[in-house]
């Protein structure tokens, strides 16, 4: 089957056409609405797609759809009120749901015979168990409010935790990996038997580590006490979190090379920022060797996680102790197992293939 995968970012839409699991083209479309970026918008970039790939017997399309509430477990065909259900939870999503939105209207609207899948990165998370996912606040106020852990990144933790297994030998049902996704959004998962056990995004996929441009976990308290102290108006408070903290809100700049490159030179933002984020790391594989009882192997995967050994590396620091070690030889060439032969942690590197597994979802699910 022919399908088209379209995974839509704030700024930019990645897209891969599959035939039967093969790639047959891919692009990318970034800076939009930016000036000399490559499109205005969503529909003029879905419409540059559409007309640079041949789509003849195109048999859907896939859409990689961040926040799915609790109402979907699986690839999902989209129809209006599915998409109206995708709209609902931009609130809960502001960087990501309206990217994807738009990427399936306008696809519905040029492609109107073609079934439209929606794949989420919540759906891999509906496994945890309901103390996992529970925040200790006011019950009917969470309740009313779908306040609750749904955690992200599912279907690239679902598909580097099976590749681990994979390369392992173990089987799927029965590994335990903890998984690291390490991109622009990053977040870890616990993975036990191939189903998620723990995760670090919350609500949105503000939690946990540190990212780009997310604070990741922060005490509440920071955003009443800059609306009331500092005065800062909400939205401008959510802009700060959201965009202008991280990487970048502590050195100005978001990408790890960048980091690095001024961590080489001395740099003293860049130094805390480099630690602030492989301790905040090195603090999540704690946690989740507690809910696992233990780990057969820990994954870095994803733009940061794949190609930075200093940050694997420094991530892991001071492990041994618990059987987690690097190999640094392994590491800098960036092996698959980065660990040395018989550690009792297994430490791998795996490319994450988001597009690959979103099309693997969509043909299971419309020939099921
Ligand atoms: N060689 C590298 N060393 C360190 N970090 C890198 C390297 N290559 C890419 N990155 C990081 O990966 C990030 C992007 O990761 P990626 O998984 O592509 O993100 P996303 O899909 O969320 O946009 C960049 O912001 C950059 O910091
Ligand atoms: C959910 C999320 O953070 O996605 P990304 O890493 O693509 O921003
Ligand atoms: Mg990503």
């Amino acid at each position: 089957m022919k399908i088209l995968v379209l995974n839509s970012g704030s700024s930019s839409v990645k897209y891969r056409l599959f035939d039967d699991g093969t790639t047959i083209a891919k692009g990318l479309i970034e800076r939009i609405g930016e000036s000399g970026g490559d499109a205005s918008d969503h529909t003029e970039a879905l419409q540059h797609v559409m007309e640079s790939v041949n789509l003849d017997g195109l048999g859907a399309v896939g859409h990689r759809v961040v926040h799915g509430g609790t109402e979907f477990s699986d690839a999902t065909v989209v129809d209006d009120t599915v998409a109206t259900t995708i709209e609902n939870l931009i609130p809960l999503a502001p960087l990501h749901n309206p990217a994807a939105l738009s990427g399936i209207e306008v696809a519905r609207k040029l492609l109107p015979d073609v079934p439209q899948v929606a794949v989420f990165d919540t759906a891999f998370h509906q496994s945890i168990d309901p103390a996992g996912v529970t925040y200790a606040i006011d019950a009917d106020l969470a309740d009313r409010w779908q306040i609750r852990r749904y955690g992200f990144h599912g279907t690239s933790h679902a598909y580097v935790a099976r590749e681990t297994a994979a390369l392992l030998g173990l089987p799927a049902t029965s590994a335990k990996v903890i998984t690291l996704h390490l991109g622009n959004g990053a977040s870890a998962c616990a993975v036990s038997g191939g189903r998620s056990a723990a995760t670090s995004m919350g609500m949105s996929p503000q939690s946990g580590l540190v990212m780009g441009t997310r604070s990741g976990d922060i005490d509440p308290t920071v955003i009443f006490h800059l609306h009331r102290v500092a005065g800062l108006p909400l939205d401008e408070i959510e802009r700060s979190l959201t965009r202008f903290a991280g990487l970048q809100g502590l050195t100005g700049d978001n990408d790890m090379r960048t980091i690095q490159q001024r961590r080489d030179k001395g740099d003293p933002a860049a130094t805390l920022a480099f630690d602030v984020y492989t301790r905040r790391i090195r603090e999540y594989i704690g946690t989740y060797l507690a809910i696992l009882g233990g780990a057969d192997a820990i994954t870095f995967t994803a733009g940061v996680g794949e190609n930075a050994p200093a940050v694997r590396a420094a991530a892991l620091q001071g492990l041994s102790p618990l059987g987690i070690e690097i190999d640094p030889e392994r590491n800098n060439r960036g092996d698959r197992i980065i660990s040395p032969d018989g550690a009792p942690v297994t430490v791998c590197v795996i490319p994450t293939d988001e597009e690959a597994e979103i099309a693997r979802q969509v043909a299971e699910k419309l020939t099921t």
